[in-house]
């Protein structure tokens, strides 16, 4: 297959963990006869640095032409730490997500069988954990109208949906839900907030189109306890913009660090894969960053064009590393492995076998669930 790939790798880590997922396609690409063309452009802090816009136009013209665009991350304590700029690395992600109609962000949650010691939640809790959240991700307060009163004492941030909004990520929901364990939360504020209402009505009413899908409701605030308490009794959440942002940073806690999770933001004719961590500036240039949410994203593109097996080898080379110990420091605090080794070990143990069915049986870290 041919693939057109824009690679955004914006700032912090971003390019450090993206290399590590281009080595990995690039190791795919050998090893199963495949030909992808990558093409670099800038976006966050450092394109606001070298053309004042955080999402330079040619960035955009790019991924509108690529049929794929994998990013990394952005943003700077520079901005941080300056309420007052007005123009911001994050403007350059939401504008993206926004202008390709990426309105369904798709992050899996999981535990790889051997790090349920990594992680600070007792392993009989977290053990089979295997849920996904779809986040909306380009309506709500993230896009709604923003004010701020003269004086500055005064500010606002308005969340909007439309049925339309809210309609069409939740049959991609209630979809994936069918293809899982057939079960499907949605997550609000529906005690207190007008749009988790509207949420409320929506699904409800596209569940009678899927009759074998359980549908329940849960409050953000109790979602967040119950995540931790008992993971296991999720499948699929489907939550606004907001609260999926919020919640898959504590889901990550599960599978022991944020530094695994990826994930995939999709619409009609655009798919951008990105790990769901942001730059982590403290770790900028240190070769110490988990690059493993970058990679699975990347096997995410790949499970995304039908590459199934491609993307299964890429997780099953993950899944060796960790048997090895071949980790980060998030997940072993003695390791002496940093992103670049990490990334190495991987991208040269991605081969093309014949076990993939038995590795299935295990709980990889990326199932075929999380095809769309
Ligand atoms: N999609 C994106 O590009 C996102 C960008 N951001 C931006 O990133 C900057 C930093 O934000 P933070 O709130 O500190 O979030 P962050 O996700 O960058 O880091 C939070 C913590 O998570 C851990 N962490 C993150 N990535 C890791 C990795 N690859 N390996 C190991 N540990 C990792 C570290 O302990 C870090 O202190 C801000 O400017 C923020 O706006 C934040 C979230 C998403
Ligand atoms: C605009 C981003 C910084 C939002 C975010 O944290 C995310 O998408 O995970
Ligand atoms: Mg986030």
């Amino acid at each position: 297959m041919n693939l057109k790939i824009a690679l955004l790798s914006g700032d912090g880590v971003g390019p450090e963990v993206t290399a590590q997922a281009v080595k990995c396609l690039q190791a795919v690409e050998e090893t199963f006869g495949h030909q992808f063309t990558f093409t670099s452009a800038s976006v966050g802090a450092i394109a606001i640095e070298e053309t004042g816009d955080p999402l330079p136009e040619a960035t955009l013209d790019l991924c509108k032409a690529s049929d794929a665009v994998l990013f990394g991350a952005i943003g700077d304590p520079k901005y941080d730490n300056q309420p007052d700029a007005k123009v911001r690395p994050e403007q350059g992600l939401l504008r993206l997500r926004k202008e390709l109609g990426l309105f369904s962000n798709i992050r899996p949650v999981q535990v790889f069988p051997s790090l349920l010691d990594q992680s600070p939640l007792r392993k009989s809790i977290i053990k089979g954990t295997d849920f996904v959240i779809y986040r909306e991700l380009t309506g709500g307060i993230y896009f709604g109208e923003k004010t701020l009163s003269e004086d500055g004492t005064r500010a606002s941030d308005l969340c909007v949906y439309t049925e339309k909004e809210i309609s069409r990520i939740a049959h991609l929901a209630f979809k994936a839900a069918k293809g899982r364990k057939k079960k499907l939360t949605l997550v609000d504020k529906a005690n207190v907030l007008e749009s988790s209402r509207l949420w409320r009505r929506v699904v409800s009413k596209i569940a009678e189109s899927y009759p074998e899908v359980k549908l329940d409701f849960l409050f953000a605030d109790n979602a967040a306890m119950q995540i931790i308490l008992n993971p296991r009794q999720f499948d699929v959440i489907l939550t606004d913009n907001l609260f999926g942002d919020i919640l898959s940073d504590e889901g990550s806690v599960i599978g022991g660090s944020i530094g695994l999770l990826p994930s995939a933001s999709v619409g009609e004719q655009h798919a951008l894969f990105e790990p769901i961590h942001g730059s982590y500036p403290q770790a900028k240039g240190k070769n110490m960053a988990n690059p493993v949410a970058s990679i699975l994203s990347a096997a995410m593109l790949l499970d995304h064009f039908g590459l199934t097996e491609e993307a299964q080898a890429v997780v099953a080379a993950i899944n060796k590393s960790m048997k090895k110990g071949i980790v980060t420091e998030d997940l072993d605090a003695q390791s002496k492995y940093g992103t670049d080794e990490v990334g190495e070990f991987v991208a040269s143990n991605i081969v093309d076998s014949d076990d993939y069915q038995s590795m299935n049986k295990e709980n990889i870290g990326l199932g075929k669930s999380t095809i769309i």
